[in-house]
């Protein structure tokens, strides 16, 4: 792998940086890793070994065709580079005690949002922020997988995050960077790697820092990350932020073995991940504690809690939700979300400050006085086990991930969850003579099942 000599030679003075051992590094393949949903127990498959930084991370021995796993599209897993998942054990480090309200802002597709999601109760809330609107889809769709209540997604410029002013307790910024760190990943980025390029992503960080700060309260933690190896994109980072704002530079607590702790010029500390130390690719994290005054984020006086006296949807709800009193229910053009009652404000001030595209579950729509259950509903923990189930093998799974028929036994009419191995896939209608499949036209494989 041919990398270029001005990023090589940027390098030299990096701590931790060895010429010999990261080329060496670049001709071996990159490690596969993926880290389980802990609400969707699976065990790991045979051979797999643990990632040092989390109870949740495992490296796999070869790469499987993640596309035709069953378990994938349950959202079991995630596939994820195993250096990115450090953010857990940093993040255990600042937690405090929960509730949390937690923005996750550069986050498609989604992979620290899943992951924050794994470490945070159904008390806290995980607001994840993706500008781009097409990847915004995306980010949703994982965050579906995963299937928690806590979740929210935006589409929104990190400066729209102003109007929350003192909102969250911890913002992640995991910035979008020239990319140096997934060379190994993507060998096509080497080509779009430039000196150029490495100066405006610095420009652009500082602009989405600056613009993210006035969200996060007096007290909070920001925790800045990118998979860049230039320094101008991290240390150089870091020294303009505390420049710029009061903050104090937060010491991870532990240590791993191949982990670089850096000390900025000024005093800041900061982690680099490099190839030929960790089994992973190039990461840098650091994290900030804002001690700054910031007004905090004034709440309306809403209705609060629970629904009251809303008789149809309590006798629509009911048979799908495992236990719907402790849950609220919010309506949106003829959609039904279900959310935890406590974050019924949250939802309030982010739905008219911001562009939310998903709020806790989407239980789906009413069609006179039954529930259409939407796909988010077949993927949640909050569905109910008596709703009917359709058990079906890896091949019959894949069938309906495909759209296509497949053979099923069951004498009972109506919906029925898919479920492969005890984990939702999505719904079926079963009618007299054949089956209704309700999987969303964009969640199908389009791979042939057959070659594989
Ligand atoms: C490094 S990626 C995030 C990866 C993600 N956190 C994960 O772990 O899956 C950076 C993200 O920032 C988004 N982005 C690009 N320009 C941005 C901007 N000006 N402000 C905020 N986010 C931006 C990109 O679309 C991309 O999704």
């Amino acid at each position: 792998m041919q990398l270029p000599d001005s990023l090589l030679s940027s390098l030299e003075e990096e701590s931790g940086f060895n010429k010999k051992k990261f080329l060496e590094a670049h001709e071996k393949p990159a490690p596969v890793s993926i880290r389980i949903n802990p609400v969707k127990k699976i065990s790991p498959t045979d051979g797999a070994t643990s990632v040092p930084w989390t109870d949740l991370g495992f490296y796999l021995p070869e790469r499987p065709v993640f596309t035709l796993d069953p378990l994938f599209h349950a959202g079991t897993y995630y596939v994820q580079e195993a250096s990115s998942m450090f953010l857990e054990a940093f993040f255990r480090q600042i937690m405090e005690e929960e509730p949390l309200r937690v923005l996750d802002l550069c986050a498609a597709p989604g992979g620290k949002s899943t992951l924050l999601s794994s470490l945070l109760s159904d008390d806290s809330l995980l607001v994840s922020n993706e500008v781009i609107r097409p990847r915004s889809g995306v980010l949703a769709d994982n965050l579906t997988k995963w299937g928690r209540i806590h979740s929210f997604v935006t589409n929104n410029d990190p400066r729209d995050f102003q109007r929350l002013p003192g909102f969250f307790d911890i913002v992640v910024v995991d910035a979008p960077c020239s990319g140096s760190g997934l060379f190994r990943k993507d060998a096509a980025a080497i080509t779009e790697w430039s000196e150029e390029n490495v100066a405006l992503c610095s420009q652009r960080q500082q602009r989405i820092l600056a613009d993210v700060w006035p969200t996060l309260r007096e007290g909070g933690v920001l925790i800045y990350s990118t998979c860049s190896y230039s320094s101008e994109e991290n240390e150089q980072v870091l020294d303009w932020l505390s420049s710029s704002f009061a903050c104090t530079s937060i010491p991870f607590a532990g240590s791993y073995e191949g982990i670089v702790e850096v000390r900025t010029e000024q005093e800041n500390y900061g982690y680099r991940f490099w190839p030929d130390r960790v089994e992973g690719e190039g990461f840098f994290i650091a994290a900030f504690q804002k001690t700054e005054d910031q007004e905090d984020y004034a709440f309306r006086n809403t209705s609060g809690g629970k629904n009251k006296n809303r008789r149809t949807e309590t006798a629509a709800f009911t048979p799908w939700v495992d236990d719907l009193s402790l849950y609220a229910w919010v309506e949106k053009n003829g959609d039904y979300f279900l959310i935890n009652p406590e974050h019924r404000p949250e939802f309030e001030a982010i739905s008219q400050n911001l562009y939310l595209r998903k709020a806790g579950i989407r239980l789906g729509k009413l069609a006179g006085p039954d529930l259409i259950p939407d796909h988010e509903l077949a993927l949640s923990t909050v569905l109910s086990s008596d709703v009917p189930r359709l058990e079906v093998s890896r091949e019959d799974a894949l069938r309906f991930l495909k759209r296509e028929d497949f053979a099923y036994e069951t004498s009972q009419k109506g919906w029925h969850l898919v479920s492969y191995q005890g984990h939702g896939l999505g719904w079926v209608k079963v009618l007299p003579n054949r089956l209704n499949n309700y999987l969303p036209k964009d969640w199908r494989i389009l791979m042939d099942i057959r070659e594989n």
